[in-house]
């Protein structure tokens, strides 16, 4: 069964639609790249997967014993957040809120999974440094951390690599596509970045308000839709 089912689903602001015809499904393991330009729907689309908007008309549903609290999430960055005053640790931490639900404090259980993902990410040299002093590559990785502390099936994330540099940015998306082949674990990614998106995910999901395409990353490549904005790429 699909971890994420979208059926026939459509999603806007104020009775205005602003992307439909939205027909996949997400499966254990996979790693789906949300592609299309600016103003196509793909942040709209993730606050409904993320139950923050319903659906307009269709549905979206998830399966496979997965609950809403599973997820773990990584926001496009605001400047808001870029200014958290407190350290790396203490964020990456607060990835377990979602899970320590009412009680006070954390266990030892939520503190070993935080230093856990500080191992993973390889930021246990930027544990007691305050994030807001933190590189925008940094900045990711501890967010990235913190999104792991709150998961272990899905982790969605929307334009991680925002603002990096060329090499910071294929470290990261090395770094997410290792995480999803050694533990198993879904991602589901917004990108713009149409090359990464083909080179890293096993399923790509166009939108231009519309689906444009779903479908494995492979059969992409060869679609009229794979061809069009990937060719375009290559010539521009
Ligand atoms: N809160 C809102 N109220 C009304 N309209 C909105 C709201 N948020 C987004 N929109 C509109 O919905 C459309 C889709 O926006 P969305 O942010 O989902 O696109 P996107 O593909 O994520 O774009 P980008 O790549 O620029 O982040 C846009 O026309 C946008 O102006």
């Amino acid at each position: 069964m699909a971890l994420i089912t979208c059926q026939n689903a459509a999603f806007g602001y104020e009775g205005n639609t602003v992307v439909s015809g939205l027909q996949f499904e997400v499966h254990s393991g996979d790693y789906l790249c949300v592609v299309g330009e600016n103003g196509s729907g793909k942040s709209t689309l993730i606050k409904g997967l993320l139950q923050l908007k319903a659906p307009q008309s269709g549905k979206v549903f998830m399966g496979d014993g997965l609950g809403l609290n599973e997820i773990g999430y990584l926001p496009q960055q605001t400047a808001a957040q870029k200014d958290f005053p407190a350290s790396a640790y203490e964020v990456v931490l607060s990835g377990r809120l979602g899970a320590r639900g009412i009680r006070p404090f954390y266990s030892p259980r939520d503190k070993a999974i935080a230093e856990e993902n500080i191992k993973r990410l390889d930021i246990s040299s930027l544990r007691n440094r305050c994030y807001r002093e933190l590189s925008g590559g940094q900045q990711q990785r501890v967010l990235l951390a913190r999104a792991l502390c709150a998961t272990k099936k899905v982790l969605l994330l929307d334009e991680p690599v925002a603002g990096l540099d060329p090499v910071v940015t294929q470290e990261l998306y090395r770094l997410i596509e290792s995480i999803n082949r050694e533990t198993g674990l879904t991602v589901i990614m917004v990108s713009h970045d149409l090359q990464s998106a083909v080179k890293y995910a096993s399923h790509i999901l166009h939108l231009k308000n519309t689906q444009l395409f779903f479908g494995k990353t492979s059969d992409y490549l060869i679609s009229k839709v794979g061809q069009i904005f990937i060719g375009g790429e290559r010539n521009a």
